[in-house]
């Protein structure tokens, strides 16, 4: 293993976080090469060589469709992200979004920007104008909220408080996310029902094929006449020529959206921000903090606490000699990874084996320093997709 950790930033990944790497013992840039980890925003990873010298990616943040995850996982890599810690900022962000929707906020301030005269004149104007701008209140209207992980239960806990009905999707809801639910929260058993029942409905789900155009022109049909569609998930999670025949027959009173796009653009019942629903200085710091401190365990003491392709596991130092597997989920690996050891004479101290859809990953603490051969003879059993020796603080002199 290396004695210094090389880590590539292809984002901005806020110095609050970059600053818990130990000076002394990683070097972290946009420009370092043979990388062993990186770190990464929204940077569009899925056409990139990624070298072969990297061993875990760091989403600073949710969504992790900007990175090649299953060519990860073929190689043994475990991709990170940072669950909820951007939640509230999108939270806030669409609670914004709700009010500039229904109180005509954007065309407000355009007419308010282009008024020109004296103090009279603008003020008659203004009164003049105003009513155009009427908009409606949000106690009483329903809020549908598709998706309720870390950011759709909070903004259907902020509806609540709003004042609103809050009615909402999400058929994988994690046991987590439904205790953090308040109870006045209804359960829509489809999609459908969620449609027709919200004034206002607001996407919170990852982008999957599954969730590739779920907000389609089906769907939209059967919402409320004069609804407001807000997307602060991803792009492609709504269909974009469904929401132009939705906002042209005024259907879609206004669509809320945090992914511009070139047919959307200027339209006046489109309100369009750039992507700004993790940019507070508060949740750049937040993902920054727990992802660094995420990739730092993982490279140092082989654990997996947070990733989209590798399971959970976390085993407390016993023995200073640690090995790490990544193998693919298949009958007889730990019996050979075992065998291996066994063969070299080691005895072992810990272990942990743990499986996720096709991964699984082991975490094996021996009593003495394994001889080099024995790591080559692990990364040879087929199914075996990458091994690391993780000796601990002050015996890494001793690695490769
Ligand atoms: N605009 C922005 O800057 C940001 C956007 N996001 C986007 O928001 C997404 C959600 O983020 P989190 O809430 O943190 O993720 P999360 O993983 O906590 O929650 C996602 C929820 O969606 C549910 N879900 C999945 N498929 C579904 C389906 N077909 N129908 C209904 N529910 C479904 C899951 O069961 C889960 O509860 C991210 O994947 C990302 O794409 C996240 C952070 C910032
Ligand atoms: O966390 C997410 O999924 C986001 O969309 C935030 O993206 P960003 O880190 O602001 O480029």
């Amino acid at each position: 293993m290396a004695d210094r950790y090389h880590i590539l930033t292809l984002n901005n990944i806020s110095a609050q976080g970059l600053k818990r790497f130990p000076g002394a013992r990683y070097t972290v840039g946009p420009h370092v090469s043979e990388p062993d980890a990186i770190l990464v925003r929204s940077y569009n990873m899925l056409k990139m060589e990624i070298p072969p010298s990297v061993k875990a990616i760091g989403r600073a943040g949710a969504g992790t469709n900007n990175i090649p995850v299953e060519r990860m996982s073929e190689r043994g890599v475990p991709v990170f992200n940072t669950p909820g810690a951007n939640a509230n900022a999108v939270k806030e962000l669409v609670v914004a979004g709700l009010l500039m929707a229904a109180r005509n906020l954007v065309p407000a301030i355009r007419f308010t920007e282009g008024l020109t005269g004296d103090e009279t004149t603008i003020h008659r104007l203004v009164e003049e104008g105003k009513k155009q701008f009427a908009g409606f209140e949000l106690p009483g209207k329903t809020l549908g909220v598709i998706g309720l992980g870390a950011i759709g239960s909070l903004v259907a806990d902020a509806g609540i408080k709003l004042g609103m009905k809050v009615i909402g999707y999400d058929p994988e809801i994690t046991v987590e996310a439904a205790w953090s639910l308040p109870s006045q929260v209804r359960k829509a058993h489809t999609l459908e029902e969620l449609a027709r029942a919200a004034d206002f409905v607001t996407v919170h789900v990852p982008l999957l094929d599954m969730t590739r155009n779920l907000v389609d022109h089906k769907l939209i049909q059967k919402m409320k006449p004069g609804v407001i569609l807000l997307n602060f998930a991803r792009d492609s999670i709504v269909d974009i020529e469904a929401v132009m025949a939705g906002l042209a027959e005024r259907r879609i009173k206004y669509f809320v959206t945090d992914f511009p796009h070139p047919s959307l653009l200027h339209h006046p019942a489109v309100i369009a921000l750039p992507h700004l629903g993790a940019s507070t200085q508060e949740a750049e710091d937040n993902c920054a903090i727990m992802v660094v401190d995420q990739i730092m365990d993982y490279l140092e003491n082989g654990n997996i606490v947070n990733s989209v392709n590798f399971p959970t596991v976390v085993m407390a130092r016993e023995s200073p000699y640690r090995i790490g597997v990544a193998n693919m989920n298949v009958p007889n690996m730990v019996g050979q990874i075992s065998t291996a050891m066994a063969r070299a004479g080691l005895n072992i101290h810990n272990m942990v084996n743990k499986s996720r859809g096709g991964t699984a990953y082991t975490l094996v603490d021996l009593d003495s320093p394994p001889p080099p051969q024995v790591i080559d003879e692990i990364a040879a059993i087929p199914g075996v997709l990458a091994v690391r020796y993780l000796p601990a603080g002050d015996s890494r002199e001793r690695a490769d």
